[in-house]
């Protein structure tokens, strides 16, 4: 028997602005995947999520798929309770008093903000996930006022609390310096591994980002998937160089990291 998906994209041509984003896109991901998308700026990774989303819609003869409900037959505000989508542009819904705990807390019903008064033992679960994103010393700070890196934990956090069934991880390293980025590498690992019936999606443009554990992916450029497959397959010098339009070399350190240099 095939094994269930978690995203099924099939036939998809996403227009924005009156252009053509993405180009005819077929995808899939299985139930419990650990899968990555790379692509440089402008590639469509973002237009992509949009639409996993709801937010972006193909054109007509398309099918998008996700959790086993296919839009356009299914409620996506219920939908979307099950996805955690964590992104920097969340920030942009950040600028208010809301204080760090709070807009963790916020995750419990998958809103921005909170619309009811959170039960004890949803405030404990809220502090340990603080706690385990080293960012429970910023409980009563508000968000504005924090750094960009101190509200991606905050933003990770807020995102584990809904308990997912699919996580997409959008970019969540681009604004920690080198050892932040490490830290929550390792921490994004421990929940690959902890959570197998979790599907997870990674997003980036940094090579080195891409953990072994994500085992699958695509490579994406100008709305288009240049390759897909085993990472160890797709990660190669050829296809990177022609992705980001640079000759790229690669070093792999002992854990199976790749580092691209340029040639
Ligand atoms: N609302 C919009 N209207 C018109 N064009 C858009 C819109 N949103 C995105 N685009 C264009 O779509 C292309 C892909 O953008 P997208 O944000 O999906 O890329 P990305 O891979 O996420 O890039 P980055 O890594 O820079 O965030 C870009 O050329 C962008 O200008």
């Amino acid at each position: 028997m095939a094994n269930e998906l978690a995203i099924r994209v099939e036939n998809a041509s996403v227009y924005l602005g009156g252009r053509e984003i993405i180009h005819d896109m077929n995808w899939r991901v299985e139930k419990g995947g650990r899968c990555f998308i790379l692509g440089a700026n402008g590639a469509g990774k973002t237009t992509l999520v949009k639409t996993l989303m709801g937010y972006a819609w193909p054109k007509f003869g398309a099918t998008v798929e996700v959790l086993g409900n296919r839009f356009g037959r299914t409620n996506l505000v219920e939908l979307r309770k099950k996805i955690a989508w964590v992104s920097p542009c969340m920030q942009q819904f950040t600028e208010t008093d809301w204080t760090g705990l709070e807009m963790v807390l916020s995750g419990i019903d998958g809103t921005l903000g909170l619309f009811r008064k959170p039960l004890p033992e949803e405030v404990d679960q809220a502090k340990a996930l603080m706690k385990r994103f080293r960012c429970d010393h910023l409980a009563d700070q508000q968000i504005f006022t924090m750094s960009s890196g101190e509200q991606v934990k905050i933003l990770i956090a807020r995102a584990l609390l809904t308990r997912p069934e699919l996580v997409i991880l959008d970019e969540p390293s681009v604004y920690l310096d080198m050892a932040g980025r490490e830290f929550l590498l390792g921490e994004i690992e421990h929940i690959a591994n902890t959570l197998p019936e979790v599907t997870i999606v990674f997003i980036t443009q940094r090579i080195e980002d891409i953990l072994p554990v994500f085992d699958c992916g695509m490579i994406l450029a100008h709305g288009r998937i240049v390759s897909s497959g085993k990472r160890e397959e797709i990660l190669d010098e050829e296809h990177l160089s022609s992705a980001f339009g640079m000759p790229i070399k690669l070093i792999r350190n002992k854990k199976g990291r790749f580092w691209a240099v340029l040639e």
